[in-house]
C-alpha cells in the first residue's frame, strides 16, 4: 500500500520558477510521496499557469478586480472587495479536491488577510511563504533589490532567503529554514536577484519537506 500522498496548494503571480522547482522536487522524489493538486495565480499572464498547465495540475486564476468593480473605490469599498476575494480564495482552495495539507506562495504578490487566513487555519491548513530576505529585514515587495541598496549605500554586508509562516502581519511568521546570501562589492543587481533565485529554488523544496515532515503528527 502507498504512502498517502501529501497535497499542494501553490499560490503564484509571476513567472513561476520556484513553482516549477516545486513540480520539479515532485516528480524528482526530492519531495516524497508530494503532489502538487492545485496552482492558483491572482494574474492571468503569469507563466507558472502554464508551466502547471503542462504538468498537467489543475489551475485557476482569481482576480481581485471584478470584485474592487463591485465596490465604491473608496478605502471602505476596498477593504470589502478584499474580504469577499479573500474569503473566496479561502471557499476555492478548501473546495478542491483532493483537499490540500498545505499553501505555499511562491511568488504570491497580493497581502492575506484574517478572512483568508482563520478559515485555511481552521481547517488544518498551514501556508507558507518564499521571502528573498531574513526574517525581520525587508519584508513586503521589492526586497532584493532594498537588500541591493543597503549594500551600496549602508555597507550591508549579506541578506539571504526565508520559507516562512503565513500569518496576518507580512513576512513576520516564524521561519521553517533560511539562508544567507552575500552581498559583493560592485555586483549589479541583476546578478544578485540571479543568486538569490537559485537559492530560492532549493530553499523552496527544502523548506516545504521540513513542513509537509511535521504535517499530521
Ligand atoms: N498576511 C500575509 N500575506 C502575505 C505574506 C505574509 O507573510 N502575510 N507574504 C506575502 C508575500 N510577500 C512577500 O513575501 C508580499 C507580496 C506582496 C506584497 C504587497 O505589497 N502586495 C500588494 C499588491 C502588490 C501587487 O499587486 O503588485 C497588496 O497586496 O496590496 C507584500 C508582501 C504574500 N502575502
Ligand atoms: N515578497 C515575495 C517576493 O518578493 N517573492 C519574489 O517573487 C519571485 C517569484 O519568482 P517566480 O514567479 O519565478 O517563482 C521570487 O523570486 C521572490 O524573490
Amino acid at each position: 500500500m502507498s504512502e498517502s500522498k501529501h497535497n499542494l496548494t501553490v499560490l503564484i503571480s509571476g513567472n513561476g520558477s520556484n513553482l516549477q522547482a516545486l513540480i520539479d522536487a515532485c516528480a524528482s522524489g526530492d519531495l516524497p510521496n508530494t503532489r502538487i493538486t492545485h496552482v492558483i495565480s491572482n494574474r492571468k499572464a503569469a507563466y507558472g499557469l502554464e508551466r502547471a498547465q503542462k504538468s498537467s495540475i489543475p489551475t485557476t486564476y482569481h482576480n481581485l478586480v471584478p470584485y474592487k468593480k463591485k465596490h465604491a473605490a473608496t478605502a471602505a469599498g476596498t477593504q470589502k472587495a478584499r474580504t469577499e476575494y479573500d474569503a473566496d480564495l479561502a471557499s476555492l482552495i478548501l473546495s478542491h479536491t483532493p483537499a490540500p495539507h498545505l499553501i505555499v506562495c511562491a511568488g504570491w504578490m497580493h497581502i492575506l488577510t484574517p478572512d483568508f487566513l482563520t478559515p485555511i487555519s481552521a481547517a488544518g491548513v498551514k501556508v507558507i511563504n518564499l521571502h528573498p530576505a531574513l526574517p525581520g529585514e525587508f519584508a513586503g515587495a521589492g526586497a532584493i533589490e532594498r537588500a541591493w541598496t543597503a549594500g551600496r549605500e549602508e555597507g550591508l554586508e549579506r541578506t539571504g532567503v526565508m520559507i516562512h509562516e503565513v500569518i496576518a502581519e507580512v513576512d513576520a511568521g516564524e521561519a521553517v529554514v533560511t539562508r544567507e546570501v552575500e552581498l559583493r562589492e560592485g555586483e549589479g543587481l541583476e546578478e544578485l536577484e540571479g543568486r538569490i533565485h537559485e537559492v530560492e529554488h532549493g530553499l523552496i523544496v527544502e523548506g516545504t519537506r521540513k513542513v509537509l515532515e511535521g504535517v499530521g503528527k
